[in-house]
């Protein structure tokens, strides 16, 4: 892991180091990302902040946000190919709102409704992050009758959270359905669904990543129809979940995508 994180630490470090270089010469033109805007921060002297914080921040960015977001999208594709009427459904959504086989832009997402419902869906039975980040109790207090001591370590079971059969009918059933018409959202205010966490270390990504994932999402059904590797039936798909700090497929999804 440390070797990898080093060739990252590297990486990063030699792309902040041409930025800069090309930021001082002449035809340079503003990126707008998030380097650019770290450097600004520093030049503008808003923060201190010296080229190893800059790189491990970037490190910390790209560690926290690529996996999740894979899993998620892996997670989201594996229940379509194993619900094909949802992922029936949502093709005839998408190709009215924007046309069959073309690719969804960010000021489409608002108009699809069904693909909305499917990611919040995944994020319920699939959250990536499974017992968020841990917790320390700041002072004693009493949760549900169970007493929570001072300076105990608490983990939020999101996993479980989303299989509650007293919060969610048919918990283990996916459907998309069920946020149709509902304002449950996952931005940390509905505590039945909080695959980002909630409160004041709830993910920063998750305006970038639930944009992302829409448009990840809804490319691949609108531009692509789906068939499982080695015919293997849809009902017959392993979804066994490997539990760490992150929920993985232990079987990676194997599907075959046709151009439509
Ligand atoms: C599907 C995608 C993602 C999921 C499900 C997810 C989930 C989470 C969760 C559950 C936490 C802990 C929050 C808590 O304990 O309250 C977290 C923290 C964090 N996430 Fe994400 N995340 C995703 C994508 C991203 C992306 C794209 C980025 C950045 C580009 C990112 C950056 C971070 C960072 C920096 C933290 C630590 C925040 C802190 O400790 O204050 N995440 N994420």
């Amino acid at each position: 892991m440390n070797v990898y994180f080093d060739k990252l630490l590297t990486l990063f470090g030699n792309m902040f180091d041409e930025r800069l270089k090309s930021r001082k010469s002449k035809n340079s033109t503003a990126s707008n990302d998030v380097l650019d805007t770290l450097i600004d921060i520093v030049e503008g002297g808003i923060e201190e902040l010296d080229r190893t914080q800059i790189i491990y921040l970037l490190l910390v960015l790209f560690v926290a946000g690529t996996d999740t977001t894979s899993n998620t999208t892996e997670w989201a594709m594996a229940e379509l190919l194993r619900n094909p009427q949802v992922l029936l459904k949502a093709k005839k959504e998408m190709e009215q709102a924007i046309g069959k086989g073309n690719p969804i832009e960010e000021s489409d997402i608002s108009r699809l409704p069904y693909l909305q419902a499917i990611i919040k869906e995944t994020f319920r039975m699939h959250p990536t992050v499974p017992l968020l980040v841990p917790r320390r109790a700041g002072s004693d207090a009493d949760l549900c009758g169970f007493k929570v001591p001072e300076g105990s370590q608490v983990l939020v079971n999101v996993w479980a959270i989303g299989r509650d059969p007293s919060i969610w009918e048919n918990p283990d059933s996916f459907m998309p359905e069920r946020f149709l018409g509902s304002n449950i959202d996952v931005k940390g205010t509905d505590f039945g669904l909080i695959p980002f966490g909630a409160g004041r270390r709830i993910c920063p990504g998750l305006p970038l990543a639930n944009r992302m994932l829409h448009l990840i999402l809804g490319s691949l059904i609108n531009c692509f129809d789906w068939k499982l590797e080695d015919k293997i039936s849809s009902d017959k798909m392993d979804m066994e979940e490997n539990f760490g700090l992150t929920v993985k497929k232990v079987k990676p999804l194997r599907a075959i995508p046709i151009v439509v």
